[in-house]
């Protein structure tokens, strides 16, 4: 489903490049786990995935497609096929949460029947029926990073990418947020995380692939945070 071949990254005026020779395949299902310190590397890697930047060397295959030959015009096509979720929510704060999750289906042509019926729908699954006419202000931060993964995953992605999605809440409320990451990977949606929450990665034993000043440093199956050498 994604596929980094020889992939390198530096950005102009850098004397490192911050990602380095990095090959990965992540297959259609897997859920990762993308660790490392603090400048390693991982939102790179992310926003590589999305085409946000293109790599300096090497080849991004994202659904068999290659993403660096895509002609600009087809790239939001591509990147539909693929749901972010930040740290800090990244909500329309004007506009109420079902506005919010209708917003994703409307701005790719869905119809008012269809998004009349899938938002309700997206938001029961993710724990906030009820709650559709509220204000993102009016909610918990763990509630509003939930209707960030709804609109996240209202058109139903095949990969979802979530750059730090617990680092701005409190343990409890995390593991209510990985049980939901978890269950859309069950769906058979992608799921690639980067993280510095060892809790979560500990408790989920997923594969891991930790990052160092841009190379690919570990990739172990069913993984933990810190690597006992
Ligand atoms: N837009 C940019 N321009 C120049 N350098 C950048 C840019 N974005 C990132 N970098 C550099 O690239 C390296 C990797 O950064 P990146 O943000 O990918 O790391 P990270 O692992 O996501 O860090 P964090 O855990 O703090 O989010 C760092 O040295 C960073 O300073």
């Amino acid at each position: 489903m994604i596929r980094f071949e020889k992939v390198s990254k530096a950005y102009p005026g850098q004397a490192n490049a911050a990602l380095d020779t990095v090959s990965v395949d992540v297959e259609k299902g897997e859920f990762v786990f993308l660790v490392g310190t603090s400048g390693s590397g991982k939102s790179t890697f992310l926003r590589l995935v999305l085409r946000e930047y293109r790599p300096t060397a090497g080849r991004i295959y994202v659904g068999g497609k290659e993403i660096n030959r895509l002609a600009s015009w087809k790239v939001p096509r591509m990147r539909r096929q693929i749901g972010t979720v930040f740290q800090d929510f990244r909500l329309l704060n004007n506009k109420t949460v079902d506005e919010n999750v209708a917003f994703a289906l409307q701005v790719i042509g869905r119809s008012r029947s269809e998004i009349k019926k899938v938002v309700p729908e997206t938001l029961e699954m993710v724990g906030l029926e009820g709650k559709g006419d509220r204000m993102p202000d009016e909610l918990s931060g763990g509630e509003q990073q939930r209707v960030a993964i709804a609109r996240a995953f209202v058109n139903r992605p095949q990969i979802l990418i979530c750059d730090e999605p617990t680092g701005n809440l409190d343990p409890t409320t995390s593991v209510g947020i990985m049980k939901l990451l978890d269950r859309i990977n069950r769906t058979g949606t992608t799921v690639v995380m980067a993280t510095h929450d060892a809790g979560i990665v500990d408790q989920m034993r997923k594969r891991v692939i930790e990052l160092d000043h841009g190379r690919v440093i570990r990739d172990q199956a069913q993984g933990v945070y810190g690597f006992q050498h």
